[in-house]
């Protein structure tokens, strides 16, 4: 373990299974309709990246850029649209990947945009849900797991761009972070 974590939430075999799990399910949901799989960077690309290959029908990927939290363990409150899609989303079947729903601000604006843009349907698939910090009355389609009130990172997430290639999802030390 890494000499900032305080402790493993879940290690990597339980992330892989649930995995396995959220693509079985979505396999099921979206056969037929090439699902345009929208990966929130920087935070979802490890998620991303393992959940598309456990999906078993056609789909594309597309990837967008939104940053809220900078160096801190607190949201801005402003999304910053960092890289817009490539694709278009019109009459498309969305499913946006996430890495956690916090306050819900990232999404809801993204969920916004998305359906402002003619999208067929949107959808969310997250890895973490922490509904107790929600500020907004979002709700995620899939969810692999609820964690409580503490800043997590590791699989993709970071503090201040660190610990994103842990493979397993921890609580940060306090005192690694001083805000
Ligand atoms: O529900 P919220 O409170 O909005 O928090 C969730 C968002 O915050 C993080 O992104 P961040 O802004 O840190 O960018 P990053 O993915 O590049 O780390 C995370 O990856 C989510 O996208
Ligand atoms: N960890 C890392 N990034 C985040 C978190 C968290 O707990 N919440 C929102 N973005
Ligand atoms: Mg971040």
């Amino acid at each position: 373990m890494h000499e900032d974590i305080r402790e493993v939430l879940l290690s990597q075999e339980v992330i892989q299974q649930k995995v396995r799990e959220l693509g079985q399910q979505l396999t099921q949901d979206y056969r037929d309709l090439n699902p345009l799989c929208i990966c929130v960077l920087k935070g979802a690309f490890p998620f991303m990246s393992d959940l598309v290959r456990a999906i078993d029908t056609h789909l594309e990927v597309d990837f967008m850029a939104v940053s809220s939290y900078g160096d801190s363990t607190q949201s801005s409150g402003v999304v910053r649209i960092v890289k817009d899609l490539d694709a278009s989303v019109e009459n498309r079947h969305v499913l946006v990947m996430e890495d956690i729903i916090d306050s819900g601000l990232t999404l809801s604006y993204l969920l916004e945009l998305l359906r402002g843009r003619n999208a067929a349907s949107v959808k969310v698939v997250t890895l973490l849900d922490k509904p107790s910090r929600r500020t907004t009355g979002l709700k995620p389609d899939y969810c692999g797991f609820e964690v409580p009130d503490a800043f997590v990172v590791g699989y993709g997430l970071d503090y201040a761009e660190k610990y994103r290639n842990l493979s397993y999802v921890g609580v940060l030390k306090e005192e690694v972070y001083s805000d």
